[in-house]
């Protein structure tokens, strides 16, 4: 590995019709692979991490950018109604020929640091590489499922959801969507609050890399007292695919039976016998809602969000709980932000969290397997079984299991 010695980092707002914000836009395109932004989709890109107010930060060599960061505030839901700012990291690029010289650690160690100094409990990322950010303390904390539901003649929902479906213009999710996934957001356990350019392409509008797609279309769920509570947006796969399919872009429900209500709307759709949608919550209740089991194949199972705890006592205490107990964790961290033991006494829903490193713990984890166990959304036993939680004390991984679990299902459906 090289040095970064030669190169200069430097960290500025994003902002519109600046050379430097278009430059650091099409750096990170060419890292990804996508074609060079036309002056339209650099002028949209720019507004979308202006609106999020990403920090972008550039590693450059001479005049040259060598590689690409981004980190931007966000809320993670922990808890019904308990919102945690976090720290996102996102856009990270290098160029190939700078590549393995330390930059990107140099990047996000500079980064945790100051999301550390500003209170921020939590850092989180989404990856392209499910090899990269490990050894930065992070681990999966939620993950989504890739399903395919069968909708011939033979489908059938075991109880009729409340409410009902209508067709809508996939534009006026521009405004209704944020107003459901507002409500999404504030139940599950896990959720990360949607970006700004998530609804050009929920909606089907021109996105930061595609033109507009009219072959998006959308549906809302309504409530019995006429209230929107859910939406769809989906997309026919055309006719020379076999069965004939809808792909899901979006679905969000404020709550279960809405949910139930979408999917029942999606299975009745005319000449189509499969609905594929890629970020199904894990742990699907469509399964236990329909009359055939099996007609809901799981065709992939992909992380979603990777946590990083930066500070143990405020991120475990800010969480819900449902019951009470104590258990003793050790925490190793290479990186030192969560380093040490700290006693936990769960009562009324609510933690405290003392450090004490005098204390003999009951489990021990390093601190990736920290950000998976902080939502509850793994559970202990099973990472005791991988050795990646050590038990020290009789059926501690059960007594973890019981004192983490999540008040609501973990999930979340925000890809940044
Ligand atoms: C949150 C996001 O934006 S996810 C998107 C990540 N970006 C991409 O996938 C775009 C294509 N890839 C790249 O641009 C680069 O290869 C990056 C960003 C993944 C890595 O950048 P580099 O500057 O080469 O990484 P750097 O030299 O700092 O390496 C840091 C460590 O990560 C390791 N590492 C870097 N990339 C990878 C990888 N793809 N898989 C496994 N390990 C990796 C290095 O070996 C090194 O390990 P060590 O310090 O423990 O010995």
């Amino acid at each position: 590995m090289g040095s970064t010695d030669d190169y200069s980092f430097r960290t500025f707002p994003a902002a519109a019709a600046d050379p430097a914000t278009n430059t650091w836009i099409q750096a990170e395109r060419r890292g990804f692979h996508d074609t060079r932004a036309t002056d339209e989709q650099l002028a949209r890109t720019a507004d979308h991490l202006v609106t999020d107010r990403r920090q972008l930060t550039g590693a450059y060599r001479g005049d040259e950018l060598a590689a690409t960061f981004a980190a931007f505030e966000s809320t993670l839901n922990v808890g019904p109604n308990t919102l945690l700012p976090v720290s996102l990291v996102s856009n990270v690029t290098v160029r190939p020929t700078h590549r393995r010289n330390g930059i990107l650690r140099r990047m996000m160690t500079d980064h945790l640091r100051e999301a550390a100094a500003a209170g921020l409990a939590i850092a989180a990322l989404t990856v392209s590489e499910a090899t990269i950010y490990r050894r930065f303390g992070f681990g999966v904390a939620t993950w989504v499922s890739h399903v395919a539901l069968t909708t011939d003649a033979r489908f059938r929902m075991l109880g009729e959801p409340r409410g009902r479906c209508e067709l809508i213009e996939a534009a006026d999710l521009a405004t209704l969507g944020p107003q459901v996934f507002a409500a999404f957001h504030a139940a599950h356990p896990g959720s990360v609050d949607r970006h700004a350019a998530t609804w050009n392409r929920v909606t089907g509008a021109a996105t930061e890399k595609d033109d507009a797609n009219p072959g998006v279309y959308a549906a809302a769920h309504y409530d019995e007292a006429g209230q929107v509570d859910g939406y769809v947006s989906y997309l026919f796969k055309g006719w020379d695919t076999a069965p004939q399919t809808l792909e899901v872009i979006d679905l969000v429900a404020a709550d279960d039976n809405a949910y139930l209500g979408l999917w029942e709307f999606l299975a009745s759709v005319d000449l189509v016998e499969r609905i594929e949608w890629e970020a199904a919550p894990a742990d699907d209740p469509l399964r236990w809602a329909v009359d055939n089991w099996r007609s809901l194949a799981l065709t992939g199972l992909e992380d979603l969000l990777w946590i990083r705890v930066l500070d143990v006592v405020a991120a475990f205490e800010a969480r819900a709980y449902v019951g009470s107990g104590s258990m003793v964790l050790q925490v190793t961290d290479a990186l030192g932000y969560a380093n040490g033991t700290y006693r936990f006494a769960v009562a009324d829903g609510q933690a405290t969290v003392t450090r004490d490193d005098s204390a003999a713990p009951d489990v021990s984890v390093e601190a990736p397997t920290l950000g998976s166990l902080y939502l509850g959304g793994v559970d202990a036993v099973t990472l005791a079984a991988a050795g990646q939680l050590v038990q020290h004390t009789p059926n501690a991984a059960l007594r973890v299991r019981a004192l983490l679990a999540p008040v609501a299902s973990v999930y979340g459906s925000t890809h940044f």
